[in-house]
């Protein structure tokens, strides 16, 4: 899989390689932003949107502070630290207090953000709302800006369902606690038999559990390292934090907002977080591996840049899967992108990076809505019953309403248009419920996202919730189909600009079918109460023809288009490796040395 740095690299060669992960020449899309604190910026304000684009008076969100996920590339390199060779696991943690991760010597007061915030021309304000990591903090002399009171700070308490942070924390004393009994799609996971194992027999599991044999990439808040549990062929992708960076960085909350999140889900189409545990430097997080990559990557090297319209109905049906489980969740992810779906061994995805999201209540319901007369119903809502079944796509024998809950269609509660025949719907005479899951009261002030994705209530500043979600998803279909994201512009102003006033257009090529334009016509619909999926959430788009025939429970059951060629763990490992295998990059985390150590870089 595409990595987005490498080991074993010299200063130099660390150098390019940043300068080329960076850049738009390698087709990566500049980091995404977070603003969360607010002061005096540059305001999007009416005269300064391009002629013809609606006279907006953004709600006066102010910024202090832009967090960007990434630094620039110079800015890293010239902080590049010292690499570390890594053997004795004992030793581990005391040698890792040479090594720095994340950009611990950029300067802490955001000062180089600062100047970012006029290039992205944000509006300025005169709160500061901070809730990547779903923060919230008053402002000094400005007004304040509040979260809805359904909000719910991150770090401070999760109301997220799911397991416990005692299922997989190895900080905890109750490590034995820790089964599959809170995540029942692990029930049959060697790798999580593999890691029960070691935790049984040595109560906590830390670094020395694990060999780390490649760097897979960094983001702003840690590296992700390719790591086996040794001695038992299992591999995970483990992301190392340093505690002291964060601190000093404070993304302290974020990287506690993503753990949070990571405990909480088990879903197919979401990561699952193994384990956690902390040294006295460092956080770890143990994750599933995906070897296919990320699709942004993928897509790069279809013919034409662009997948296949049954390809994009796939992927893009298994995000909104993912989609609608974080929402059932009271997560409204906001940051989805080509780059955050991974591909798994099995061709199937992994939705990750959860570090800009936001948590909220929501209340799951299932309203019977099959009869036309469904407005009705949903006014007076049915409810499930069974508040632990919240899985749409849940087909476990675990799952105590598998029928009831979850059929593989819904009825259309859209346009007569769109509705089948009574003769097509087969012999579905019970109503059929609809699942409804949408945090809708969720409301942040934050700009957070990656530009040519940020959704319009975003840039103007004026509050958000879990429609952003909806629009994102618009433009993730847009670019799969098409091979670019629709309001481009020429730089990061030009984008918001054309966000927020330029109408959507379709290119002539590639043809792409009706339903699909116009499923992108419905979610990239500007004001957010009137996108599609606004009220309902995923149902919604579940419901629309472009995903006529799609099996809804059974999905992860279906081929996906393309599988990944088997990743050689063994040669990764072996000490053997060629300095043409190295070149060419095949092996190339491989440490060739009688010890097996890996060399790594952070930063
Ligand atoms: N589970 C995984 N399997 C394979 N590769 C992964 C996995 N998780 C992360 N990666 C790789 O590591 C890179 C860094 O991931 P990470 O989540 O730390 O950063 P990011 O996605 O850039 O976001 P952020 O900056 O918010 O941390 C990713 O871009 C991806 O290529």
């Amino acid at each position: 899989m595409a990595s987005k740095s490498s080991t074993r690299t010299s200063p130099d060669k660390q150098r390019k390689l940043l300068a080329s992960h960076k850049t738009e020449g390698n087709s990566r899309r500049p980091p995404p932003l977070q603003i969360s604190k607010t002061s005096k910026s540059e305001p999007v304000t009416p005269r300064e949107l391009p002629k013809g684009a609606p006279q907006v008076v953004a709600k006066q969100v102010s910024v202090e502070t832009i967090e960007n996920k990434k630094h620039s590339p110079s800015s890293l390199v010239d902080k590049l630290n010292s690499s570390l060779s890594l053997g004795d696991p004992k030793r581990l943690p005391d040698d890792l207090s040479a090594v720095v991760i994340g950009t611990k010597n950029l300067p802490e007061d955001g000062g180089d953000q600062e100047k970012k915030t006029s290039d992205q021309g944000v509006s300025p304000a005169s709160a500061k709302v901070s809730d990547g990591a779903s923060s919230l903090a008053k402002t000094s002399g400005s007004a304040k800006v509040s979260e809805r009171a359904d909000f719910v700070e991150s770090g401070k308490s999760s109301i997220c369902r799911g397991s416990t942070s005692s299922d997989v924390s190895d900080e905890s004393t109750c490590s034995s606690l820790s089964s599959s009994v809170n995540k029942p799609h692990k029930a049959n996971d060697i790798r999580w038999e593999a890691i029960q194992a070691v935790r049984s027999k040595e109560g906590v599991l830390n670094f020395g559990h694990f060999r780390l044999l490649k760097k897979l990439g960094c983001g702003d808040i840690g590296s992700v390292y390719l790591s086996e549990l040794r001695g038992t062929k299992c591999y995970f992708a483990m992301k190392v934090m340093d505690k002291t960076s964060l601190a000093s960085r404070k993304k302290l909350l974020r990287a506690q907002t993503e753990r949070e999140i990571l405990q909480s889900l088990d879903h197919p189409f979401l990561p699952s977080l193994y384990t956690h545990f902390e040294t006295e430097k460092y956080s770890c997080l143990v994750m599933e591996f995906c070897p296919g990559g990320d699709l942004h990557t993928l897509r790069q090297r279809q013919p034409g840049k662009h997948f296949t319209e049954q390809a994009v109905k796939f992927y893009v049906a298994e995000v909104l899967l993912a989609l609608e489980y974080l929402h059932m969740l009271g997560i409204v992810y906001r940051d989805l992108k080509p780059e955050n779906v991974l591909v798994r061994d099995d061709g199937h995805i992994m939705l990750s990076d959860f570090d800009l999201s936001l948590r909220c209540a929501v209340s799951p319901t299932l309203v019977k809505s099959s009869a036309p007369e469904s407005e009705l119903l949903r006014k007076n809502p049915v409810y499930c019953g069974q508040p632990a079944c919240i899985e749409p796509s849940c087909i476990q024998p675990s799952c105590v309403v598998p029928t009831t809950c979850f059929g593989p269609r819904f009825f259309s509660s859209k346009s007569k248009k769109d509705r089948k025949p009574k003769n097509e719907m087969g012999n579905q005479v019970t109503p059929l419920p609809e699942l409804i899951a949408e945090p809708t009261n969720a409301r942040s002030m934050s700009f957070v996202g990656t530009h040519e994705y940020l959704a319009p209530e975003i840039i103007k500043g004026e509050g958000h919730g879990s429609a952003v979600d909806w629009w994102t998803f618009g433009i993730f279909l847009y670019e799969l189909l098409f091979g670019k994201t629709p309001f481009k512009g020429s730089g990061n102003r030009a984008t918001l600009f054309n966000v927020v006033g330029q109408p959507l257009r379709f290119p002539e090529t590639p043809v792409v079918s009706f339903s699909a334009r116009d499923l992108i016509r419905g979610l990239l619909v500007k004001e957010p109460q009137h996108r599609l999926a606004y009220k309902r959430g995923a149902t919604e788009i579940k419901q629309h023809p472009f995903f006529e025939g799609i099996n809804w429970a059974l999905i992860r059951c279906a081929s996906p288009p393309e599988i990944p060629k088997p990743v050689e763990f063994e040669r990764m490992s072996s000490p053997t490796v060629s300095s043409s295998d190295k070149a060419n990059g095949a092996g190339s985390a491989a440490y060739p040395d009688q010890n097996n150590y890996l060399e790594f870089d952070f930063f």
